[in-house]
């Protein structure tokens, strides 16, 4: 059985709580404050406050009397019980079998409600110092006591009866803990894990379900059997942990806990190609596996990601409820999320939406490197251009951009002081290693990978610099406005024409069947790339499904401007001597796709020249292959 501790400061309900509460388990009531010694009544009577000393006794008669009724079938009692060293006194029989119930409000609340109560002689410095003294458990049951007897019973009961959780989320990192926050303001019963690393980490889990006691009803483990079987029958974990080898690891050591039909959905960004071999290894032991992209980073993981499940679809109807429950929602409401395929499926889409990403913000990383160091822009003109820009773009990369430009640190702006170095995970260069395999152009995002490899280069840049230095003339600005927006916008055309093309092949090499529209349409919301064009994708794509984005009527329009704005800008960039690696990219892959002579007819050539290796001829069918002896 077990004993029921009703706790809180005087005049928070605990005898009204615990007295219904009575009722409802068939179980005595016991107030505390009937169990004082003889010494501690008298002062009371006498007006003298208790000291510490005064109560260990008491605390005592109450440790013996718990035991009591915890052997002859439990109880409910109603004692203050404020300071950790008093509960930890009363703590007289086994942890799990003494149940804190920790009745809250506010001073202001409690105040007026005793004002209230005609029997009551009111003593504000009582209550004063009962909040002084209250010392808030981080464990047990914590009850807004703000609402009616009648309302918080339920409540109480509904958090004893403590039903298997719904789901398990194993990982209380960045994303874990905003994704397990997320489910919980959703009413999905979650258990939280995450390892307890002696020393380095401890107490993750525990301390996450502590400090959302009030608003939630974690169930927390740092132990893996014990997490496993918090679950309803079949399971389902999301693993929220590093991509690599940690999710084998972590796969391992949940296994021996798992039966048939359990499911295990990789939120990471794991590589598709692992994500394929897991599935798979995890299928042969009866085990579903999903490998689900997720997009919105610590906010977007808290308030609504784009979530891109890949896998069986048996596994994606048995989770597909909570995912779109959770996601993000598009302009007319519809979950941003959708089972997208079989296998690694989903996770390459992640992989991809994260290269497009990588492409966007070297784009806007580099327009502003422009405007700053060679048009000569402060910090604060260059977010007011991007504000305006953003009026027509509704991107979320260049929203924060604005943010970031006039973020301050001490009076002086932040990212002056943000070492120019940047860093990468994976994502981006494996959507270049993935395309070398499919054999597609990938310019804007290999680009925005190779840039930020060179950018860690610090130290030889800095020496390289100074050997050759220059005095390039001033740009102006207003001279150039125009077409640097125009050429912005054409950019990022280009590298979502990239992007899609890239799926589309992937797709027909995989037999995944993607639906553009569908994954345009869960990145519209919630993800990292969302932006007004990503809206206009989805119309697009459900209209024209196997047409490049280029060749779409409207674009052309536009492009057969844009080029010359692209043309001038990079070149007036180039010629102030300031690399612009991602825009150089996009203009030349426009300019190659657009070309109907390549050079490739010379490098044939001299592939047939010195290896022998064939040629196609002008004027007859292609796969006819010709050696000339040269
Ligand atoms: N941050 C972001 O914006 C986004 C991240 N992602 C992806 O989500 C995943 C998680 O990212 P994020 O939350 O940022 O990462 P964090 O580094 O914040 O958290 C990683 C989690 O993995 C746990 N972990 C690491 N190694 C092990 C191990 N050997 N055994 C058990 N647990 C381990 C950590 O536990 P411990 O605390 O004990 O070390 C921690 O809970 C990654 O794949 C990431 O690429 C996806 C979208 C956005
Ligand atoms: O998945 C994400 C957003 O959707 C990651 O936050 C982002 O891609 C980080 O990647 P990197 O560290 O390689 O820049």
């Amino acid at each position: 059985m077990a004993v029921f501790i009703v706790m809180g400061v005087s005049g928070v309900g605990k005898t009204t709580v615990g007295k219904l509460l009575t009722l409802q388990m068939d179980l005595p009531f016991y107030d505390a404050d009937d169990f004082h010694p003889s010494g501690n009544v008298e002062k009371m009577k006498a007006g003298i406050p208790l000291q510490d000393e005064d109560r260990k006794d008491w605390l005592e008669i109450l440790a013996g009397k718990i035991s009591e009724w915890n052997q002859k079938g439990g109880a409910v009692l109603a004692c203050s019980a404020l300071k950790e060293k008093y509960r930890k006194q009363l703590q007289s029989i086994p942890e799990e079998e003494l149940v804190w119930i920790y009745l809250h409000s506010t001073f202001e609340l409690i105040k007026e409600r005793l004002l209230l109560r005609k029997d009551h002689f009111f003593k504000p410095e009582l209550l004063t110092s009962q909040f002084e003294t209250l010392e808030p458990p981080t464990y047990g049951i914590h009850i807004d006591a703000n609402a009616s007897p009648e309302e918080i019973i339920p409540q109480i009961m509904q958090k004893l009866n403590n039903k298997p959780s719904r789901i398990g989320l194993y990982g209380l990192g960045v994303m874990g803990k905003s994704l397990a926050l997320n489910m919980a303001s959703k009413e999905v019963q979650v258990s939280v894990f995450n390892r307890n690393l002696k020393g380095v980490e401890e107490d993750v889990a525990k301390d996450f379900a502590a400090t959302h006691i009030n608003d939630f009803n974690f169930n927390w483990f740092d132990d893996p059997e014990k997490f496993v079987a918090s679950l309803e029958r079949p399971r389902n974990i999301v693993l929220m942990v590093n991509a690599g080898k940690t999710v084998d690891v972590v796969i391992e050591s949940l296994l021996p806990y798992l039966e048939k039909n359990d499911l295990i959905i990789d939120g990471g960004n794991s590589h598709y190609k692992e994500s394929g071999r897991r599935e798979q290894f995890l299928n042969e032991k009866g085990i579903l596996f999903l490998g689900t992209g997720i997009s919105g980073g610590e906010e977007g993981a808290l308030k609504g990601p784009s979530i891109m499940p890949g896998g069986e679809p048996k596994a994606y109807d048995r989770i597909g409820d909570i995912l779109e429950n959770i996601a993000a929602k598009d302009k007319n409401g519809k979950a941003c999320c959708a089972y997208i395929g079989p296998g690694g499926a989903g996770h390459f889409v992640k992989m991809l939406h994260n290269g497009i990403e990588y492409a966007e913000m070297q784009f806007i990383a580099e327009i502003y490197h422009f405007m700053r160091f060679s048009l000569r822009l402060d910090q604060e003109r260059i977010a007011g251009i991007y504000e305006k820009w953003n009026k027509e773009m509704r991107s979320y990369l260049l929203e924060i951009s604005i943010e970031i430009l006039r973020k301050k640190e001490k009076d002086e702006f932040l990212l002056d002081k943000i070492l120019d170095a940047a860093k990468q995970k994976g994502t981006g260069g494996w959507s270049t290693k993935a395309a070398l395999d499919l054999g597609v152009p990938l310019d804007t995002i290999t680009s925005a990978v190779m840039a930020r490899i060179i950018s860690g280069k610090k130290e030889q840049r800095v020496m390289a610099a100074e050997i050759y230095k220059t005095k390039p003339d001033k740009k102006e600005f207003e001279k150039i406005e125009k077409s640097l927006f125009q050429a912005f916008k054409a950019e990022q055309i280009i590298n979502h024409a990239i992007g899609f093309e890239m799926l589309k092949s992937a797709s027909e090499e995989y037999r995944w069947d993607l639906n553009l529209s569908e994954i345009s349409r869960i990145w519209t919301n919630g993800c990292i790339i969302k932006s007004g064009l990503m809206e206009d994708l989805v119309k697009f794509f459900s209209e024209n499904k196997e047409d490049n984005l280029l060749l779409h009527k409207e674009i052309v329009d536009f492009m057969k401007d844009a080029r010359q704005d692209l043309i001038i800008v990079t070149t007036q960039a180039l010629q102030a001597v300031v690399p612009m690696p991602g825009m150089s990219a996009a203009l030349n892959y426009f300019l190659s796709f657009t070309s109907a002579q390549s050079s490739a007819n010379m490098i044939q050539a001299q592939r047939d020249y010195f290896g022998a290796h064939t040629y196609e001829r002008v004027g007859r069918p292609r796969g006819e292959f010709f050696h000339t002896k040269w």
